[in-house]
């Protein structure tokens, strides 16, 4: 797992650790670690060509302290430094190990400076300009030598975090250094982990500067293969299918019969003991044409709503089943009932037009609504707010209705009340296709018949979603039906032989 923690708690934490250490001791870590990952990215130290950004603040200090290392190894170092103060001792250190000041460009011709001459030159550019005292977009001249950063060729490491990103939310409103890799001390920050930031800061390695005693509980959890390995339930020679788990979908309708198919398979490839499927004559007809191990029964016209399936682990409710009478009071039945239950799409829409019928339950419960359907929960929110500070709303949503929340999109997050958020790591734009997120739902109920706790199930089914669209990918486009034959591989993938 990788813990992410917020600003204050960060300065805190760094606050009663330096007054146990001598001055300077936690820089210095910093810098070592940052140059230790500058050094592996050259293809050889001596005579390479380092271009250090560095602003006004420790964060400048850092890289410095990081290129004063470099240049004692041999590399051509020059400093380019933003703003009107600079970190002494690192200027002082870097100089004193041969390395060289440029003239940060004035707002007038900077793209023919002679900053802009080596940073289009360089073979590394080291971004130190803020890190995680910045506030909002980058000013002049910072934002002008992201700029310059961002088109030359060579790669670019971030100090910290890029700087420009939101590191509490990763939220981006104005110029930022988009960065190849971004080395991050002490803990990492959540705006490395969650998009628009998440984007910007490439691969995220971590140095660790003693930090870790000092830090109380993470703000975020970003889960590897070996969270995900440990969480995942496996049937044992004990099981059969309703110890595995029965599962109940109420879920397409005769307009979207795909739905139906694409959440019943995503199910089944997860690995569940059984589908209970309810559906209207020609979305039965359909899931078994599909998958005949389904247990499929159709609605009684007469008594929709009694002739639901009975005695089942946890439901699936609401992809492509429609906003009508019928499908709220399908709803509100399945609501009542005291297993998990997994609300997506319409029973979303339908839980917007009618919040009691969530606050009123008690039995656990997740929903799974990408940034408009989040909106119609967060009356007075609009979409991209939502997009723009994911974290934040997914929490207020979690608090407000008094469940998990895992709200999809380019960085898909959950939260739950009283616990950390999750940041998905393993999201892809591949999954940007029709039918994919149906296909998720079936997953993540299949892990709650088996199971695990919305929460779990949810963080489970996300980063194997994630991870089956990668593995799905041969260059070609993917779409939703291809991730079915994926997802085991996904499984198999999390524990290498
Ligand atoms: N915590 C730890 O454990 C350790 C922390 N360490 C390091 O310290 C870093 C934090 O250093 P920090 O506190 O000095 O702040 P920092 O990020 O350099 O930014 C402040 C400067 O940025 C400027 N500025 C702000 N916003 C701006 C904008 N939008 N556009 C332009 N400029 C902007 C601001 O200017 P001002 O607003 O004051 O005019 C000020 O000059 C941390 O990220 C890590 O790298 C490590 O050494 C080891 C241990
Ligand atoms: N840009 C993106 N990057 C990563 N994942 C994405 C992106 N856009 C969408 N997704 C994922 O694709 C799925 C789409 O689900 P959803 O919006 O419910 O679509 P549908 O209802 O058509 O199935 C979700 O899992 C979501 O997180
Ligand atoms: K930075």
């Amino acid at each position: 797992m990788r813990y992410a923690h917020t600003v204050d708690t960060v300065r805190k934490a760094e606050g009663g650790l330096m007054a146990r250490l001598p001055d300077g001791t936690l820089m210095r870590r910093a810098a070592a670690g940052l140059a230790a990952v500058c050094a592996r990215m050259l293809p050889r130290t001596y005579g390479a060509r380092v271009v250090l950004l560095v602003g006004g603040g420790d964060n400048g200090g850092d890289a410095l302290y990081a290129g004063a290392l470099l240049a004692r190894r041999g590399a051509a170092v020059r400093a380019v430094p933003a703003g009107s103060r600079v970190h002494e001792g690192g200027l002082a250190a870097l100089r004193g190990a041969g390395g060289r000041t440029v003239p940060a460009p004035g707002a007038q011709g900077i793209a023919d400076s002679p900053a802009a001459a080596d940073i289009a030159g360089a073979d590394l550019i080291v971004d130190g300009l803020v890190g995680i005292g910045g506030r909002g977009g980058l000013r002049a001249p910072h934002a002008g030598l992201a700029a310059l950063a961002g088109a030359a060729e060579a790669p670019v490491v971030a100090v910290d975090l890029p700087s420009g990103i939101d590191p509490d939310t990763g939220a981006v409103t104005g110029p930022a250094v988009r960065a190849d890799v971004t080395v991050t001390f002490g803990t990492h920050k959540p705006g490395l982990f969650v998009d628009p930031g998440a984007a910007h800061a490439g691969v995220v390695e971590y140095v660790d500067i003693g930090l870790g005693p000092e830090l109380p509980g993470p703000r975020l959890e970003c889960p590897q293969h070996a969270d995900i390995a440990a969480l995942l339930p496996r049937p044992t020679a004990e099981s059969d299918k309703y110890r595995r788990g029965v599962l109940a979908m109420a879920v397409g309708s005769d307009r979207y019969r795909g739905a139906a198919v694409l959440a019943v398979g995503g199910a089944l490839r997860m690995g569940v003991g059984m589908v209970r499927y309810a559906g209207s004559q020609g979305a039965v007809a359909e899931v078994l044409h599909h998958w005949p191990e389904v247990v499929a029964s159709v609605l009684d016209p007469m008594d929709p709503v009694g002739s639901l399936p009975r005695r089942v682990a946890a439901w699936v409710v609401g992809s492509g089943r429609g906003l009508h009478p019928v499908a709220a009071a399908e709803l509100e039945t399945v609501l009542d009932s005291p297993r998990p239950v997994l609300a997506d799409a319409d029973a979303i829409t339908l839980i917007g037009k009618d919040p009691r019928l969530l606050r009123d339950r008690s039995a656990p419960t997740l929903i799974t609504p990408h940034a408009g359907e989040l909106a119609r929960l967060l009356p007075g929110t609009e979409r991209e707010d939502i997009e723009a500070h994911r974290l934040d709303h997914a929490a207020r949503a979690a608090d407000e209705y008094g469940c998990t929340v895992l709200l999809k999109g380019s960085t898909t997050v959950i939260a739950e009340p009283g616990h950390p958020a999750v940041a998905n790591p393993t999201g892809s734009p591949l999954l940007a296709t029709a039918g994919s997120g149906d296909v998720l739902a079936g997953m993540i109920g299949a892990l709650l018949a088996g199971g695990l706790t919305p929460r779990e199930a949810a963080v489970c089914g996300a980063y194997l979603h994630g991870l089956a669209a990668r593995v799905a990918h041969d260059g070609a486009a993917i779409s939703a039906s291809d991730l079915f034959d994926a997802v085991p591989r996904a499984v198999a993938a999390l524990s290498p032989r």
